[in-house]
């Protein structure tokens, strides 16, 4: 019988059988409840050689209740649950409510085997014949037991089925993989769809420990047996969480969640490490770009306060010397006096967008905060760090910044200038970034000073300063 197709195999079944017998009926009733005073059951199968004899589509077999009033039915159901087939010829039947039931069904002889399912009374198979009064004792009643362990096989295998398709499908819509390994023997077991993810082909029968931990990024491994020793000491049944990276059929890392939980034997001794793998890699992907969102400013798109300490993190204590470039928009108010601020808000943006260009990939490009900015560069001597300071000054006032607000209104041309400030770390590596700042922004106060569009140097910033102080 298809366990895939499972109701057209009974129903294939009992059509083969009803011929054979010469019954007027073959059929399966389910069982829905055993109540105190009455057993409520439902006419599930059908096979009979005329329409003459089908009682399925009728309204009175549909989830029908028969009172255990009468003794010899109560008896009747309790042989059921225990196990016991039966077989009756009607006219040679005791009178009572059970007889005339089935004298109103036309019925001459019956006979009913009980089907079991997981060790319970599932439901009732039986053979009506409604023209000869015999005895299914014996051959007959044999072949109809045959064919209910034949049901309850297909019964069982089919829900074994269900539930392999179940779990398969929850593995593939939480796109995760079931494992265990046997601290015994250092067997692995692994899930049908972890397999398919590591590029095992579906009939390959063992993937080996030291292969599938091969296949955890060399760190997270070194990670997950720090976690399982840790673990081990404690000696009792407890869960772990570690997210690592998996490489794939495909030979990519993907971030994978591993929840593990070791068991312990009666005693106290690990025995048996199982649990699963969950991909993370939207999780991983979403939390990188919120973090990486959260260092940078929200209107330009260059690096926020928090972003450039992540920066300066990143170049880690400079081995090359470090410069530090300050700029401030001269006369931005007027600007946005002239323009308003939705304008001003398009240039910073296009302004930015000007500056990335004389930029190197590595160089930081900071927003400080309104119409202040920062650039932070390595590796540069400090006459190659005022030349870029000069070009991105240019950059700016040179060219016209041209802004079409709306497409009914002919484009505003803006001229622009930037005031800069550039300090260098030189070989002391050792200088704090504060200073630095502190410096760039002395340099930038003084170039202000000197009339804005220009750069000025710290130490050219001290000069220049004192000169003009000197002279007011
Ligand atoms: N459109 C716009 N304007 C901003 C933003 N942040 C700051 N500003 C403006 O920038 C202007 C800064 O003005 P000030 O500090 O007086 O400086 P300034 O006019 O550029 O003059 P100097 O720096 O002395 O050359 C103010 O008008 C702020 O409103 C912003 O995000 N968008």
């Amino acid at each position: 019988m298809s366990a895939e197709h499972w109701a057209e195999g009974v129903d294939q079944l009992l059509a083969e059988i009803g011929p054979v017998t010469g019954a007027s009926r073959v059929w399966v009733f389910q069982l829905m409840e055993v109540q105190s005073n009455a057993v409520v059951q439902d006419y599930v199968f059908e096979w009979a050689p005329s329409e003459h004899y089908r009682q399925l589509n009728q309204n009175r077999f549909r989830f029908f209740s028969s009172t255990l009033e009468d003794p010899v039915y109560r008896r009747l159901v309790e042989e059921r649950q225990a196990g016991v087939s039966h077989d009756f010829c009607i006219p040679l039947m005791p009178q009572g409510p059970l007889r005339s039931d089935l004298e109103n069904q036309a019925i001459q002889s019956t006979a009913t085997v009980p089907l079991f399912f997981n060790g319970h009374w599932w439901g009732t198979l039986g053979i009506d014949d409604c023209e000869r009064p015999v005895s299914w004792r014996g051959p007959g009643l044999d072949l109809l037991e045959a064919v209910g362990q034949l049901i309850a096989a297909a019964l069982y295998r089919d829900q074994l089925n269900h539930r392999s398709r179940q779990i398969e499908l929850f593995h593939t819509l939480a796109n995760c993989g079931v494992w265990e390994i046997s601290l015994c023997n250092g067997r692995l077991w692994c899930s049908q769809s972890l397999k398919t993810l590591l590029g095992y082909p579906e009939a390959y029968s063992r993937v080996s420990l030291r292969r599938m931990l091969a296949r955890l990024h060399p760190e997270d491994r070194a990670e997950l047996w720090a976690r399982l020793r840790a673990l081990w000491r404690i000696a009792e049944s407890t869960q772990f969480r570690l997210d690592g990276r998996l490489r794939l059929a495909n030979r990519s890392w993907i971030w994978h969640e591993l929840i593990g939980e070791i068991q312990c034997n009666e005693v106290g001794q690990p025995v048996v490490v199982a649990g699963l793998v969950l991909d993370i890699s939207r999780r991983k992907q979403d939390e990188e770009q919120a973090l990486a969102a959260s260092q940078l400013d929200a209107l330009t798109g260059a690096l926020n306060r928090r972003g450039m300490a992540q920066h300066l993190e990143t170049i880690g204590p400079a081995t090359a010397p470090r410069h530090l470039i300050l700029l401030d928009i001269d006369h931005f108010k007027q600007v946005n006096d002239t323009h308003g601020h939705l304008v001003g808000d398009t240039l910073l943006r296009m302004m930015v967008e000007r500056l990335r260009h004389e930029l190197r990939p590595g160089d930081g490009l900071v927003r400080l905060g309104g119409e202040e900015f920062a650039v932070l560069t390595s590796g540069m001597q400090d006459d190659q760090a005022l030349a870029l300071a000069e070009r991105l000054r240019r950059c700016i006032a040179d060219e016209p910044f041209v802004v079409q607000m709306s497409e009914d209104e002919p484009p505003l041309k803006v001229m622009m200038s930037v005031s800069l400030g550039v300090a260098g770390q030189g070989d002391e590596a050792s200088q704090a970034t504060n200073q630095l700042m502190a410096q760039a922004d002395q340099a930038l106060y003084a170039a202000k000073h000197a009339g804005r569009n220009c750069v000025l140097f710290y130490h050219e910033a001290i000069e220049s300063r004192a000169v003009s102080l000197d002279s007011e």
